[in-house]
């Protein structure tokens, strides 16, 4: 039975039947505005409890089995096999050669058409954003951490069974020590009474004895399994990756979240805002990088609510939550399809845009292991072949996630010739997902959006019946300078998503609210990490949780 990430559901018909049948108890909080009741909060802790010790169920019946992150992080591996270049490999039946093609559909550029370098910058369209060298070591932050903590456990912990997968368990060890060292540095007494739905002596006392490593029945897995549980999720459904997911997406928000909320709990709840509470959500919003627009919107349907009706804090807040997941979700109503999921048996074509330093290799790298995992016939493009390394850098993810990748290895080769060989390949194997990455830094708007034109070009002629998507890779720290970026791109490529990265680092979060106001495209992906498993759909139902949930 084959999970799908795409739609977070397994694909087995019979399994949606029983997942109806067998609802969680806890129910998805219908009123906008309503508190968990301690019945809800009852069902939701008994549903924790269950997807727990489920999760512990996984792991002993996985352990002993070969481990696929070790695989994956091992360095310097062999290639995929099979890995098809575009030079020198035998052509696919009956192709003709993409360069000839290309020819002698007048496609090809002429040389020295390129203008010279730094034009777009001088010109203020599209900055690369200042990222710093990333030494080696912090690139693979998990191989490292995999090291120290299984030395760890061997001094402290001789006799307990080795977790698996390992690389995978101890980095979750590994976080979930440095958030506990946070929240003992940030503790503050606080009353305990309301909280079934906080870890509890009697949830704890429950699990104790086979606690999960590096996955403690505690705070943070409660919120990811209330998360999950409300959106309709079975219990024995979750699965680790899933739960150490939101956990890190609430960790990645956590600041923004702590600050949003303790202003909003001071200013909503007493009637309609007056000016001064206006001014100081507007400026909470605006801190958090939701843009003006979506920030003049939201305090607009707040305010129009709260003079209806006097909502209580905790209810102006959760009727908060529904304007911001509406916002999200909006364009879904508008103009694009809710599931973003690849249409089996069928090519589906993925062009991932964005700058360079924005994310984009690693999340393709990320989302073909979703793909891989989800049963997906799956194969990268290396079409970012105006800097050498960029076909290395995918070439190496490539591998990380057994996915092949179709590349030319002569610098500045052009892209749509490579584009062209990966669709002739994705056809002779029946490929359902092909991923195609782009030069993100040309030297002018005009050469990007000639190229990102003519990959479409490409794309539309080769493959008439495919399903395209024109994906944004944005980086989130950047916050109202992504927007401008979005602009460019939407610009020079129909643009039907946009996946944003970064959000574990400087990220406020609100940038995805602005992105959908003022650019009217669905988030699709959200990443959040370096690793290889730290990227997700996006979900506002859980974005938003992490953002102001309690
Ligand atoms: N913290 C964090 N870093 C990320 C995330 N996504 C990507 N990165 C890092 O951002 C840097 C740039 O990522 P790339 O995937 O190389 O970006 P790119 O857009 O392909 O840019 P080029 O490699 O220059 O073509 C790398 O160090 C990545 O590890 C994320 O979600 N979180």
């Amino acid at each position: 039975m084959v999970f799908n990430w795409f739609r977070r559901q397994f694909n087995e018909k019979e399994q949606q039947e029983q997942e109806q049948a067998t609802k969680p108890t806890a129910k998805q909080p219908e009123s906008d505005a309503e508190e968990t009741t301690p019945d809800v909060a009852e069902d939701y802790l008994n549903w924790a409890k269950a997807a727990y010790q489920n999760i512990q169920k996984q792991q002993v019946s996985s352990e002993g089995e070969p481990e696929a992150e070790e695989e994956l992080e091992a360095e310097g591996e062999p290639e995929a096999e099979g890995e098809l270049e575009a030079e020198g490999e035998p052509e696919a039946e009956g192709e003709p050669e993409a360069e000839e093609e290309l020819e002698a559909e007048g496609e090809l550029e002429a040389e020295g058409e390129l203008e010279a370098e730094g034009e777009l910058e001088a010109e203020g369209e599209l900055e690369e954003p200042e990222t710093e060298a990333v030494p080696e070591e912090v690139r693979e932050p998990a191989a490292a951490l995999a090291i120290e903590t299984s030395e760890q456990a061997e001094t402290s912990e001789p006799a307990a069974p080795a977790p698996a997968p390992v690389s995978f368990l101890a980095r979750a060890e590994a976080e979930r020590q440095a958030r506990m060292q946070r929240l003992e540095e940030t503790a503050v007494e606080a009353p305990v009474e309301e909280d079934l739905r906080r870890p509890t002596t009697a949830g704890q006392r429950d699990n104790e004895g086979t606690e999960i490593p590096g996955l403690p029945f505690d705070e943070g897995f409660l919120w990811s399994a209330e998360v999950l549980a409300a959106q309709g999720r079975r219990a024995d459904q979750v699965s680790l990756e899933e739960i150490t997911w939101l956990q890190k997406l609430r960790q990645s928000l956590d600041k923004t979240r702590r600050s949003l909320i303790n202003q909003l709990r001071a200013i909503v709840g007493q009637g309609p805002l007056n000016k001064a509470a206006v001014m100081e959500i507007e400026t909470a919003l605006l801190q958090a990088d939701v843009g003006v627009e979506a920030t003049d919107l939201i305090i607009e349907a707040l305010q129009q609510k709260l003079k209806e009706e006097a909502l209580p804090p905790a209810e102006a807040i959760a009727y908060l939550k529904k304007i911001l997941r509406e916002m999200l979700d909006r364009p879904f109503q508008e103009k694009y399809n809710a599931n973003f999921v690849p249409e089996k048996e069928t090519l589906n074509i993925w062009v991932i845009a964005g700058v360079n330093g924005a994310g984009k290799t690693t999340t393709i790298g990320k989302i073909a292991h979703l793909s891989k995992q989800s049963g997906y016939k799956t194969l990268i493009a290396a079409a970012d072949t105006f800097r050498a390394a960029a076909v290395e850098q995918v070439k190496v993810w490539g591998s990380r996630a057994d996915v092949e990748v179709i590349a030319n290895p002569v610098k500045n080769s052009d892209p749509a010739a490579v584009v062209f060989d990966g669709i002739s390949a994705a056809q002779a194997r029946g490929t359902e997902l092909l991923l195609v990455d782009t030069a993100g830094r040309l030297q002018n708007k005009k050469n990007l959006m000639d190229e990102l034109a003519k990959i479409r070009r490409i794309v539309d002629r080769k493959a008439p019946d495919a399903v395209v998507e024109s994906l944004l890779v944005l980086d989130a720290t950047l916050g109202q300078n992504g927007l401008r970026q979005a602009q460019v791109f939407s610009e020079a490529i129909n643009l039907s998503g946009v996946i944003l990265t970064k959000l574990d680092g400087t990220a406020k979060g609100g940038i995805a609210l602005a992105i959908v106001q003022q650019m009217g495209l669905p988030i699709r992906f959200i990443g959040a990490g370096e690793g290889i498993e730290d990227l997700r759909p996006f979900s506002s139902y859980e974005f938003v949780e992490a953002l102001i949930g309690g």
